[in-house]
């Protein structure tokens, strides 16, 4: 099958050890080639831990993953991982940092530098690619670690909260940038956040997540046009509907806590 596929997977973290840790339970989950997928749930229901064995940096206690029906046992530059802070090296210029994977692959100069332009370009750094990453604000070093992603030419964007730490303003902007990027690129996206507006303005598929260990509680279908007036009475219905699941999830934990 091609695509992302997760079945039945499970992680226990410490599994063994005296505070075992279930973060994710018999979970399920296919993502289509070029599939926008927005996982939203309470805060530790394990949205990272999922993300981290799709990524391959992790391995699940049981369940398999597979991306084009190949089994998935460890991280590779068809998987891209991007979290909440931008993680660039600060002694290279952006233009270096967005290159570096390329430069470990051996692809010759001239074309690090095309593909440099091309991405900077795309993702509104043109002018961008001499400075270093703390001359760049919070949303270009986003911006920049998104381009870095993009050389490797990635199948799939693993995204961990990757606006969290910006403006609201910023995060609108970026994620504009995000839904270029992805409709140029035809990656599949899988991104974890706790905003309900921002899986209203990107998802093609909502996927709610239970409180730990995560299940999915729900999925909701967005087969509407982009850009989304989040405003529109259907939007603010799916809104409501985001809110309730994830309230009943929220009151669920509590309850648990208070049993415990
Ligand atoms: N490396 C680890 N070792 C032990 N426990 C871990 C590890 N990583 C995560 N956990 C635990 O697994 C549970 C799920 O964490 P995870 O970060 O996957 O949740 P999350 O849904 O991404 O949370 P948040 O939304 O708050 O970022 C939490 O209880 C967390 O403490």
């Amino acid at each position: 099958m091609l695509g992302l596929s997760i079945k039945d997977v499970s992680k226990i973290w410490n599994p063994g050890g005296p505070d075992p840790v279930p973060a994710v339970s018999n979970l399920t989950l296919d993502v289509a080639p070029a599939e926008f997928v927005v996982l939203l749930g309470p805060s530790g229901c394990g949205k990272s831990s999922l993300l981290y064995i799709v990524a391959g940096l992790e391995q699940p206690t049981s369940g398999t993953v597979t991306f084009d029906g190949l089994p998935i046992t460890e991280p590779s530059p068809e998987r891209s991982l991007i979290f909440q802070e931008a993680s660039l090296y600060p002694w290279l210029t952006v233009k270096d940092n967005v290159t570096f994977g390329l430069k470990i692959n051996h692809t010759a100069p001239a074309k690090r530098e095309a593909a440099a332009q091309k991405l900077l370009k795309l993702v509104g750094l043109g002018n961008a690619g001499n400075k270093r990453p703390h001359e760049l604000s919070g949303g270009m070093r986003q911006r920049a670690a998104l381009a870095r992603a993009l050389a490797m030419r990635p199948k799939v964007m693993l995204m961990d909260e990757p606006f969290a730490a910006l403006d609201i303003q910023t995060r609108a902007r970026m994620q504009g940038h995000l839904l270029d990027i992805w409709e140029s690129s035809k990656a599949s996206i899988l991104l974890v956040t706790h905003s309900i507006d921002e899986a209203l303005a990107l998802a093609d598929r909502i996927v709610v997540f239970t409180s730990r260990p995560g299940r999915i509680k729900a999925e909701i279908t967005l087969d509407l046009p982009r850009p989304r007036d989040l405003r529109s009475p259907e939007m603010v219905d799916y809104a409501r509907r985001c809110e309730a699941l994830l309230a009943e999830e929220v009151e669920r934990a509590f309850k648990e806590q208070e049993l415990a």
